[in-house]
């Protein structure tokens, strides 16, 4: 399916945004591994989500929907599934669940679409490996975990990797050995914070962690507070629509999650926050937007990690943005759903934006939008967000070649975009 994004008139409304997926993802797993009950109210029913979830039954769990966003877990001891498990589009699902599985002492094959089977495994597989797990296979899926955990584990994480960190902290469950990681920038930490609210402990000494002697987790309830990622989006809309006040409400606000909404202050953006307030160990809020002149910034790649998946909707504000944005240490993007970097430089450029990669960097000169363009988004739902926002702001209508994949993180984006006023509609083939 084409979906076109079209120049609008001013984006007004407040509405809470979808679950977050990391914590989504990890409210499932962790409710798989613990003993008894998990309830879980405002999962993001996502397909890579529900990948998780599916995968979850695959190792014997029971885990069913009782109501929109309404989910339980009965953990327990998993057991091998005979058939290869199927992680769908999603990183986080297939790079927590082999730790997880092999903390678990149990085999399992991993597999998943063509992107997720273009990503690299090593980097989950080696630290596995050095703590005593059997791999069967190279870099990329398929790829065959095989616990027990054997050993402990020192693991320096680098690049900064929350899915990497998961895996081994995960993987750390099922044995008593001296777990730890240290990073020296780091990445978000939803996973030290909710194995903690199930009860592990886990220790924080500035840069590292480490799993303590209690490494059993016991069912409890979890809130999924807003995904700040797809709220990026919304917010980013706003930024660069004239006349738009839009507000995000109960979206997370982890310092390590919020690196986008930094970004746009550091733009200029007429941006608050209210309600801040605590919740399952996060910190959640409230954000609210008004369109302003916006101007360019540079960005460090020590500030990527805070906003690693918002790079292409950043990309798209700094399109609407006066003078130039730099944004150093991209080189993790070329890792995800697609080659984001080349994907954004390439699609902005399309649409007569003034954009280039440059080594691992992208640079954007602001300006007027043309749009009139067709768009590639070789099935990266983020790319093809980012391009049908920036068609709101353009002169010309934008067209995105395959908008299916907006439902592995955002399957409401387009209603709760078009609720707000945005003109985004299918093109008839
Ligand atoms: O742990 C997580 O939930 C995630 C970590 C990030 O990936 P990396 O760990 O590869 O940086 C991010 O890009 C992904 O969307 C979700
Ligand atoms: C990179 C992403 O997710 P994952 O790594 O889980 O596929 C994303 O949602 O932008």
């Amino acid at each position: 399916m084409k979906l076109r994004g079209s120049p609008c008139g001013p984006l007004a409304g407040a509405f809470p945004v979808p679950g977050d997926k990391s914590l989504s993802h990890r409210a499932l797993i962790f409710g798989a591994l613990a003993t008894g009950e998990t309830v879980i109210a405002g999962l993001l029913e996502s397909e890579d989500v529900l990948a998780t979830a599916e995968a979850l039954r695959a190792f014997g769990v029971r885990v069913e929907r009782f109501g929109p966003g309404r989910w339980r877990v009965i953990g327990g001891q998993w057991r091998s599934p005979e058939a290869p498990v199927d992680c769908g589009n999603s990183g986080t699902a297939v790079r927590l669940l082999m730790g997880a599985a092999a903390g678990q002492g149990v085999r399992a094959t991993f597999t998943g679409d063509s992107s997720l089977s273009k990503r690299p495994m090593r980097r989950v597989t080696g630290p596995l490996e050095a703590m005593g797990v059997r791999i069967e296979g190279g870099d990329r899926l398929p790829l065959t975990v095989a616990g027990p955990v054997t050993r402990g584990l020192a693991h320096l994480n680098v690049p900064a990797s929350a899915q990497v960190k998961s895996a081994v902290l995960l993987a750390g469950l099922g044995t008593d050995q001296p777990v730890e990681i240290a990073e020296p920038v780091p990445s978000r930490d939803h996973t030290e914070i909710m194995l903690a609210e199930f009860g592990v402990e886990v220790e924080r000494d500035g840069t590292v962690t480490r799993l303590g002697a209690k490494r059993t987790l016991e069912a409890r309830l979890v809130e999924v507070s807003g995904d700040p990622s797809s709220a990026a989006f919304v917010l980013g809309a706003a930024a660069i629509v004239p006349g738009s006040e839009v507000s995000v409400k109960d979206v997370l606000l982890n310092p390590h999650r919020s690196g986008f909404v930094m970004a746009l202050q550091r733009m200029g953006a007429d941006l608050a926050m209210a309600n801040i307030r605590g919740r399952g160990g996060e910190t959640i809020g409230d954000v609210r937007v008004r369109f302003g002149p916006l101007f360019g910034a540079e960005f460090t790649a020590e500030e990527i990690p805070s906003m690693v998946d918002e790079i292409p909707i950043l990309a798209v504000v700094a399109a609407g943005a006066q003078g130039e944005t730099r944004i150093e240490g991209l080189d993790e993007l070329r890792h995800k759903e697609s080659d984001r970097l080349a994907l954004m430089a390439e699609g902005l450029a399309a649409c007569g934006v003034d954009a280039r990669a440059d080594g691992d960097a992208l640079v954007v000169r602001g300006g007027a939008i043309r749009g009139g363009a067709a768009v590639r988004t070789e099935g990266d739902h983020r790319i093809a967000m980012s391009h049908l926002v920036l068609g709101l702001a353009a002169e010309q209508p934008i067209v995105v070649d395959e908008a299916e994949m907006i439902g592995t993180s955002f399957p409401t984006f387009r209603d709760a975009m078009r609720r707000l006023g945005a003109k985004i509609d299918e093109v008839e083939e």
